[in-house]
């Protein structure tokens, strides 16, 4: 039997094969935190819109205040890349934008495929903005007979019986997952047994994969739960109250 590992079960390292196989050998940096591939693509979306706006340079306080972290984490987390920015002179945007792109495997574009055309399925696969950041969704697939065969954008819902040729056909690198949470495992296991090792849940459910495969969860409820956190502790300030504790 496989072995398998529940996400999040222990401290994870990023393996060298979610940079994807055309990056350089000496971009495979060991070691690279979680936290610092999650901030990677807000620094090349500001990066982007910097470039758009014609800045050539810019600098790790700038780029800090931009991503909204402080600039000791912007040149830790940069330091992964090896050297980027000039003293003095700040960091080249273009240049860093492409690093940063190397460093996260985007400079191919990559299938994905989503599996439940519902509600979230059908939406996020009709999102235009995927394109722009390397990802193309090539395939939707469900396995409610009324909505296989119908279109939505540009593609057409196919029955996930076929889920390993389709995957074949698109040569798809990463799975996403909005069925409901019963049928998420076995969706899952389907995917990783055609191949796929990079998978994004938003089931409600905790998937357990096989090493090798990368999971992450989307949670807007954990994400709002986390707002509602800070908006309550916001509050006794505003109010100009003393917070619980600080009462003597
Ligand atoms: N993580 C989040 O923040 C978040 C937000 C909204 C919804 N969700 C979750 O996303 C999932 C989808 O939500 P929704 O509103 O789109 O639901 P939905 O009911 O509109 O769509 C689910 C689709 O999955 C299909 N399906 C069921 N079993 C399947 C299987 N084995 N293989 C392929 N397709 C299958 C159904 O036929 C249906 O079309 C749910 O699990 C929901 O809880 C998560």
């Amino acid at each position: 039997m496989t072995e398998r590992r529940s996400e999040g079960s222990a401290e994870k390292r990023v393996p060298a094969a979610a940079f994807g196989a055309d990056v350089p050998e000496r971009l495979l940096l060991p070691g690279v935190p979680d936290a610092t591939v999650a901030r990677l693509p807000v620094y090349l979306r500001v990066l982007g819109a910097l470039s758009d706006r014609g800045t050539r340079t810019v600098s790790s306080d700038e780029l800090a205040g931009l991503a909204g972290v402080g600039s000791a984490v912007v040149r830790r987390d940069l330091s992964h890349l090896g050297p980027t920015g000039t003293r003095g002179v700040g960091y080249d945007v273009e240049a860093l934008a492409e690093r940063v792109s190397h460093m996260l495997g985007l400079t191919h574009e990559r299938a994905v495929v989503i599996v439940g055309a519902g509600n979230l399925g059908s939406a996020l696969a009709g999102y235009a903005g995927f394109g722009s950041r390397g990802f193309r969704v090539s395939a939707l697939l469900d396995t409610d007979p009324a909505v296989v065969g119908t279109p939505v954008g540009d593609l057409v819902v196919e029955d996930v019986a076929a889920l390993e040729q389709v995957v074949a056909r698109t040569g798809a690198a990463i799975g996403v997952i909005t069925t409901p949470g019963p049928a998420a495992q076995s969706v899952c296991d389907r995917l990783v047994d055609a191949g796929i090792a990079s998978i994004l849940s938003f089931a409600p459910t905790t998937l357990s994969v096989p090493d090798g495969v990368d999971v992450r969860r989307v949670d807007l409820s954990v994400e709002l739960a986390i707002l509602a956190f800070h908006d309550s502790r916001r509050l006794p300030a505003e109010l100009g109250l003393a917070a619980a504790g600080d009462a003597s």
